[in-house]
């Protein structure tokens, strides 16, 4: 297997990865990712991570029984857990000595040409300062996602993540999710659902797989996935979705062994 070692790569976790069934932080879990996140980037990886978690978090900081129906409720819970986030990220990144940044991001700022050019800009000077950019979507200014559950431009981390990937010209997106990869169907549905280690094309039988969030806390489930499996193919960028219960896996996967499921770019796949 000929994969390239990607120098720039973007990591996403989603909320189950991040928080307890509370929603409260899961600190062991960041933990072990900040650690190997600041390990990659010491061997020469430049690493943008995309981060969910605010609203549960924040649901959990204000001791509300259950996640608000109410759109400003949840963008305040929002504006609430992604300061707790930072905090933590910002404290753990430092005890690795890593500098990190913050960047919130709507629909908007990507869909505009001279904000996404400003953007790239940003992004490209972070990386080049060897700070390591966080990211999220802005959900106290957007409603797209929370208020409808899909996206239009932006509205889910999985996209937000692809769609920074194709801006930043990485090499590689993970997709760090609370199940191995992609599955022939929903296993918590079909139990005997079997796990696909490899995509080479988004074939309409692929995007049949995809079903639900699987808990409260994630948004997406698989389809928000595929659909970031396809922003980052067409930006030539492969994706892998893996389990971010083993954030130490990152390791490998950056080296081409065979984790979760990798969708492989189309200028790749003549090289396998
Ligand atoms: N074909 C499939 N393969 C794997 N998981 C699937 C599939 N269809 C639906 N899912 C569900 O998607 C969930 C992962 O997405 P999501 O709940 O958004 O979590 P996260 O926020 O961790 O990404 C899984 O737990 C699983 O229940
Ligand atoms: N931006 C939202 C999360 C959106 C999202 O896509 O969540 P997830 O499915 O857990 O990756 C938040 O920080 O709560």
């Amino acid at each position: 297997m000929n994969i390239m070692k990607p120098k720039r790569m973007v990591v996403k976790v989603g909320t189950s990865t991040l928080t307890h069934p509370s929603g409260s932080l899961d600190l062991r879990s960041m933990e072990r990712l900040v650690r190997v996140l600041s390990d990659l980037c010491g061997a020469g990886h430049e690493i943008i991570l995309v981060t969910s978690g605010a609203i549960a978090v924040g649901v959990a900081h204000l001791g509300l029984p259950e996640r608000p129906s109410s759109l400003r409720r949840k963008q305040a819970a929002a504006a609430v857990g992604q300061c707790r986030m930072m905090h933590i990220y910002d404290k753990l990144f430092s005890e690795y000595n890593r500098t990190m940044a913050q960047i919130l991001l709507t629909g908007e700022d990507v869909e505009d040409p001279v904000r996404a050019e400003h953007l790239r800009g940003t992004f490209s000077a972070l990386l080049e300062l060897g700070v390591l950019p966080v990211v999220n979507e802005n959900d106290s200014v957007s409603s797209a996602e929370i208020e409808t559950g899909r996206h239009k431009v932006l509205g889910d981390n999985d996209t937000l993540s692809a769609i920074v990937a194709s801006l930043c010209g990485a090499d590689l997106l993970v997709l760090l999710s609370d199940i191995d990869g992609l599955y022939s169907a929903d296993p918590r549905v079909d139990p005997g659902a079997k796990l696909l280690h490899r995509v080479t094309e988004l074939t309409p039988d692929i995007l049949d797989m995809a079903g639900n969030p699987g808990t409260w806390r994630g948004t997406g489930g698989m389809a928000t996935k595929l659909s970031a499996a396809k922003i980052a193919l067409e930006a030539g960028c492969d994706m892998v979705i893996t389990n971010g219960a083993r954030p130490e896996d990152l390791y490998g996967i950056v080296e081409g062994r065979e984790t979760g499921t990798r969708f492989i770019a189309k200028r790749k796949a003549g090289d396998q």
